[in-house]
Formats: structure tokens, sequence, C-alpha cells
């Protein structure tokens, strides 16, 4: 059984403007010269080969630049860089003071004169990306994303010719081919028993992680089929019901959508049988195990065994959150029924 456990209440709160930056934004995807000419007063987001420029706050994270577009003009002007470079930028939004929002790569200008004149620093995304505030990470993730697709899609799979990008970079054409940015869908699982919740770690994830099971949707399947087919190939198991929670953009290690579940399995059939060559371990963990792990904001040290889980950006996180505070909520009502009057 599938079904939304989500509504859109934050969206519908401030309706009229959000329609409206969202009708703007589609115009700029549609309008070459009306794209120029909000990139003229747009913000300037700046990646590094791919490297999102970012400044360090006084709290010990980090934050975007943005910078106005004619600011950024003058100071890659000022570096003697090719001025046409601006053209490669790509629109990524509208902010909530209806500013066009554009990412631009300038990886062929020097990395510490350019970090000098902006006031910031190009560091990996993977390095930073928990480390931004959660209402802007997703927003540099897209643009990276972006940017990427653009370096590598040149070229027609097709005939080999040059594709061409339309101003805001939402397309590239090659003749009458048009190629748009892609995304590989990916399910996100976490499995319930009734009681305790299952977890596993990959050989690659850092020590100590345990996240909710994931994977590549094949052609043709549906999300229940994908859900179903990763649990029963990386742990052997037969759910018995799936239903939907949220989604988000994953930028690592390219761009994935990542489409969150919960899922029930029998509490009769909780026997686990991993596949080794995807997962390094997979186990159920109980409420209690998870409560507390959900407080550990850091790696635990080394050669202790503590339970360590994905940050808050990571939709595993708040599907591990979802099903600790459902599990919470039953055992109050469990509780309360409990109590005689
Ligand atoms: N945001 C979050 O909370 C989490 C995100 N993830 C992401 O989910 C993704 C999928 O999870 P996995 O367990 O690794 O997937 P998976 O279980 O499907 O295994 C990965 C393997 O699938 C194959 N594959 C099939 N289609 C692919 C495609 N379109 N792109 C790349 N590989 C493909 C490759 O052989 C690859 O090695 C990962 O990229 C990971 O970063 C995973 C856990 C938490
Ligand atoms: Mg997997």
């Amino acid at each position: 059984m599938l079904r939304a456990v989500r509504t859109l209440a934050p969206l519908t709160r401030c309706c009229s403007s959000f329609v409206s930056r969202m009708r703007f934004v589609e115009r700029l995807k549609r309008d070459d010269g009306a794209c120029a000419a909000a990139l003229q007063s747009g913000q300037m987001f700046l990646f590094h080969r791919l490297a999102p420029l970012l400044q360090r706050t006084e709290r010990g994270t980090l934050r975007p630049v943005a910078r106005r577009t004619s600011d950024v003009q003058s100071i890659l002007q000022r570096l003697g860089s090719d001025p046409a470079l601006l053209e490669k930028s790509v629109l990524i939004g509208c902010s909530q003071q209806n500013q066009a929002q554009f990412c631009l790569d300038v990886g062929e200008v020097d990395q510490e004169v350019l970090e000098e004149a902006c006031e910031g620093n190009f560091i990996d995304l993977k390095k930073s990306f928990f480390l931004l505030p959660a209402a802007e990470a997703p927003l540099v993730a897209k643009g990276q994303a972006l940017l990427r697709w653009h370096q590598t899609s040149g070229f027609c799979s097709t005939t080999g010719r040059p594709t061409f990008r339309n101003r805001a970079g939402s397309q590239r054409v090659s003749g009458d081919i048009i190629y748009y940015p892609k995304m590989s869908p990916v399910v996100i699982a976490l499995v319930s028993d009734g009681k305790r919740c299952l977890l596993g770690r990959q050989v690659s994830f850092p020590r100590g992680m345990y996240s909710a099971l994931a994977g590549f949707c094949d052609m043709g399947e549906s999300l229940e089929e994908t859900v179903s087919r990763e649990l029963a190939e990386e742990v052997g198991l037969e759910l018995l019901s799936i239903s939907y929670s949220s989604s988000q953009h994953w930028p690592f290690p390219h761009s994935s959508f990542m489409i969150g579940c919960h899922a029930t399995v029998s509490p009769a059939h909780t026997q686990l049988s991993v596949d080794q060559s995807e997962l390094e371990d997979a186990r159920w963990f109980s409420l209690e195990e998870v409560v507390t792990a959900l407080q550990v904001k850091a790696p635990p040290p080394r050669g202790t065994a503590g339970l360590w889980l994905p940050p808050k950006h990571a939709i595993a996180n708040r599907l591990i959150s979802e099903w600790a505070e459902q599990q919470r909520r039953s055992l109050d009502r469990e509780t309360e029924l409990q109590i005689p009057d």
C-alpha cells in the first residue's frame, strides 16, 4: 500500500508570491532576452571546478556567498578574465526578494586570487554540504548539479555534434534534439518490524554510521517495485507495506532524486540475510538506540562502538526521525490506555 503522509502547507502560506516567483523563473527559461536582462540585476553563486564559494560564520558553520552579477562582472574584469565567461552562468531560481539567482563555474580563473577578491573560499561540496544551513544547501547542490551537467553534456549522444544551451541553461539543443538535465531516481526506505527499525552500512560510510537502505530504480520499475527488490536483494526481506514520506535532490556522487519511504515487515519474518557485496552490515535497532543516536552530532571516537546516523540534511535522517517520533507517540498511546479512570 502506498500513501502520501506529507502535506504542502509551507508552500500554500505565501501562495501569491510563490506563484509569481515560479512563473518568473519559468519565463526566464523560455525567453533568452528576459533571462539576459534578469542576469544583469541578479544574484550570482560562484563555483570553482564545481566547489562552491562559501564564507565561514561565527558559529563555525558555512554560508554560500551570493554576489550581485555586476560585482562579479567587475571582479572578473579586474582579474583580466574573459567577459564572455558570464554567458556560461546558469539560472537556479528566484530569491524571496524576487531576484533571479544564477550560478557560474569560474574554474579557468586562479582560485586563490578569486577567493581573496570574493572574500570566501571554494570548498568541496562533499566537505561543506553538512555545514551549510538547511535552507541554502539545496540551492548550492542544485547549482553544482546543473554546472556538472553542462560540463558533461557538450555533445549529442546520437550524432556526436556539439550541443548548444539556452540563456537560462535549462536545456541543450543539437539540431532538433533537446536535452534536459538528468537525475537518477533512487528509493530510500526505513523498514520497521513494529518495534525496531532496520539500518545498514556500506564499506564507504564514515566509521559507525548506519543509514536507511537505498537503491537506484531500474528501468521500468515503480517505486514499490524498487523498494521491494532492493530490500530482497540487500537483506533478504519481504515487505508488508510501503508508504511515501518525502523526497530530496541528492548531489552525491551525481544527481539523484531520492524518494523516501517507510516500509514494514511482519515481526515473524525479520531474519536478515545480508548481501555482503552491497552492505558491510545491516541490523535491527531499538527505539532507545535510535533516539540516543539522533542526539550524536559527530562520529564516535575511534575504538568505540557508538551508532552514528546521517546528518539532518540527508533524507535518511528525516525518515529515522519520523519513525522515532511515530514510535514514541504509539508508546504514549499504549501508556494512556493502561491508566485506569
Ligand atoms: N540522502 C540520503 O539520506 C542517502 C542517500 N544515499 C544515496 O543513494 C544512492 C543509492 O544508494 P546505493 O545503496 O549506493 O544504491 P544501490 O543499492 O542501487 O547500489 C549501487 C550500485 O547500483 C548500480 N547502479 C544502478 N543504477 C545506477 C545509476 N543510475 N547510477 C549509479 N549506479 C547505479 C551500480 O552498480 C552501483 O554500484 C547513493 O548514491 C547514495 O549517495 C544513500 C543513503 C542515504
Ligand atoms: Mg543500496
